[in-house]
């Protein structure tokens, strides 16, 4: 029945109520190949020419064989890519100019379904809904109220309590995952919706699902627009409207059904001209495209939408429906339920650091100060907590760089600020998630070592290690901002490790260190960690070595270490300096990463 019904008013092609018309005229874009390491200005590709056409309320699919300039015309009316890149052109909604400051009603889906995986379909939702209605029009309840629309439209009433899916974690299924991500977008109740690639990855059946949704989502007060890859019969039949692209060109634009016999009437003279005529440098598509009625239509149409600029639009800075303080609450709070939900971040780091604990004081295991080799084995018991600290974020950055494509998408869809993100990833994520493991690590070790029975120094021991630990995955942390992929990160995280390693002190004599290289020791976190440890157990105590008894101080003296107050608490400052503008760098990293496709 309810089939029949729908196949009924796809037939009728009604709209209960119809979206706004996009019309856009001579786009033209093109990309610099500047070669990476180059300083020269790169040669200039050339990817959408000239192109004009109107996307009409309903089902606007845009079609080519690859590469042929699909996700970037889509990209470029949705404002998604580099206004630097766009030669010429302009796009308008409903008559109106729109340009990426404009708060035209428009949503984007991606491709790839970038979602909270620890968290439940209905709970990405709802952070959807916190973060991109304004509290002032929206109360809890109607927040609340749009979810369970957005849910109930989209059919996910079944799984709404189902968490995504990691890749620890087994979740939704893909067809549900598309939707949701859909439903991210509907939340805001756009007019206009782009879609990349609807249907890649899924199944027949679930591909057409999700077209008969987006039909059905098209026939109230909404445009859809999306990119496609061979489409069945099924799904083709709902297209309103078709967009034919080739070599960046529209070679035709009109209605879907009516697509074939044009190409059937004009498949002899493609014949003909690519036997005959093919010095010409017009791309004979486009040339039969701008001879047909269907060119005509769709110009006679462009004027009628079309209004010629009068004066500049203003551009206007970018604004959000929350504050601040709200997206922090919001982000923390996802971020928060993603650490104690995520194994991999919450019980293996406590796991590891407990197992390290121990592993350390078993192998330095309670040597008094009356044996020889007491003093090197606090000295390697602290180079040991130090490696352990620093390259320990060597798993980080991957962590990072995944958490990376989530930002970039959420703060590019108006989500949240970056410094609401940044700041919700410090206090909730980086900060809670070294210390807390820390006190575990330094209890453990500290005891079984034997360390000075001294409460001060016990705390200051952990201060140490804290200090040290967050300057190090504050490192990591900039490293993986700056950095694109996981294998760029973890090289270039490597380099500046085993550096402020090697001139740590305890591999290489620093006094007797080449001149040229000694600045290196200025930025060694390992020195500054294992200077502030030595101190810290050494100063006052007194040890033996073959009947001979020394003073800490004078093993201090001959590192040519400076055991005075500020001597222990200099090291101090300048892990935490280093951690300062190591997060610092990572936030200007953040602000200026590249957002747009
Ligand atoms: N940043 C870029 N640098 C270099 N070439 C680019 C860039 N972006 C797009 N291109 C090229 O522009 C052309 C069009 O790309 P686009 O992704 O729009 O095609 P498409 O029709 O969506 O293809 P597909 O169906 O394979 O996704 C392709 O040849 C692509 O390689």
């Amino acid at each position: 029945m309810e089939a029949s019904a729908q196949s009924r008013k796809e037939q009728a092609g009604d709209f209960e109520s119809p979206g706004p018309t996009l019309t856009f005229s001579n786009i033209s874009y093109a990309v610099n190949l500047k070669k990476t390491f180059s300083i020269k200005k790169g040669e200039e590709k050339w990817i959408l020419q000239n192109v004009s056409g109107i996307m009409k309320p309903g089902m606007n699919a845009l079609l080519g064989p690859t590469g042929s300039g699909k996700t970037s015309l889509l990209d470029v009316l949705a404002h998604r890519k580099n206004p630097k890149g766009i030669k010429s052109g302009q796009v308008q909604l409903n008559g109106q100019f729109v340009d990426s400051s404009s708060h035209q009603p428009s949503a984007y889906v991606v491709q790839d379904d970038i979602l909270m995986g620890t968290l439940s379909v209905r709970e990405n939702l709802e952070f959807s809904a916190n973060l991109r209605l304004s509290k002032k029009e929206y109360n809890a309840e109607e927040r609340q109220k749009k979810v369970n629309e957005v849910i109930q439209e989209l059919g996910l009433q079944d799984c709404a309590s189902t968490k995504i899916g990691t890749e620890f974690l087994r979740g939704i299924s893909g067809g549900e995952r598309k939707r949701c991500s859909i439903g991210m977008e509907l939340i805001t109740s756009p007019s206009l919706l782009f879609l990349d690639e609807p249907t890649t990855g899924l199944d027949a059946n679930t591909a057409n699902s999700i077209m008969h949704l987006l039909y059905m989502l098209s026939r109230n007060s909404r445009t859809i627009i999306f990119s496609i890859h061979q489409p069945r019969y099924s799904i083709f039949r709902l297209f309103d409207s078709l967009t034919l692209m080739n070599k960046g060109q529209i070679i035709y634009q009109g209605p879907g059904a009516e697509a074939l016999d044009y190409f059937t009437e004009i498949a002899p003279a493609i014949t003909t001209y690519v036997t005959v005529d093919s010095s010409s440098d017009k791309n004979h598509l486009v040339h039969r495209y701008e001879q047909s009625r269907y060119y005509d239509k769709v110009k006679k149409e462009l004027k009628q939408f079309y209004k010629p600029r009068n004066s500049m639009s203003k551009v206007k800075t970018k604004s959000y429906p929350t504050s601040f303080w709200n997206q922090l609450y919001i982000v923390g709070g996802r971020t928060m339920k993603n650490f104690l939900r995520n194994p991999q971040t919450s019980v293996v780091q406590v796991f590891m650091m407990i197992f390290f604990g121990i592993l350390n004081g078993l192998i330095f295991f309670q040597i008094p100060n009356t044996m020889p080799e007491a003093l090197q084995n606090r000295i390697g018991a602290f180079f040991f907590l130090i490696i352990n600290q620093v390259f320990g974020n060597l798993s980080a950055v991957e962590l990072f760089i995944k958490e990376k494509v989530l930002f970039i998408h959420e703060n590019s869809s108006g989500y949240y600020r970056t410094s609401a993100y940044f700041l919700s990833k410090i206090l909730i994520d980086l900060i809670p998630n070294r210390i807390i493991p820390i006190f575990g690590l330094a209890a453990i070790s500290y005891f079984m070592i034997g360390l000075k029975e001294d409460v001060t120094s016990f705390f200051l021991f952990i201060l140490t290690i804290s200090l040290t630990s967050l300057a190090a995955v504050s490192l990591a942390f900039f490293v993986s901002a700056s950095a694109n992929t996981f294998a760029a990160a973890n090289a270039l995280i490597a380099i500046p490790y085993v550096l402020m390693m090697v001139f740590g002190g305890f591999l290489v004599n620093l006094n007797g260190m080449l001149n040229w290289l000694s600045w290196l020791k200025w930025i060694s976190i390992f020195r500054y960690g294992l200077d502030a440890l030595a101190i810290n157990e050494l100063k006052g105590q007194i040890f033996y070595s073959n009947l001979t008894l020394f003073y800490g101080e004078a093993y201090l003296d001959q590192q040519g270490i400076n055991h005075s107050t500020w001597g222990f608490w200099q090291n101090e400052v300048a892990l935490f300096c280093m951690t300062i503008v190591f997060m610092f760098l990572a936030f200007v990293q953040l602000l200026t990463v590249n957002k747009w496709k």
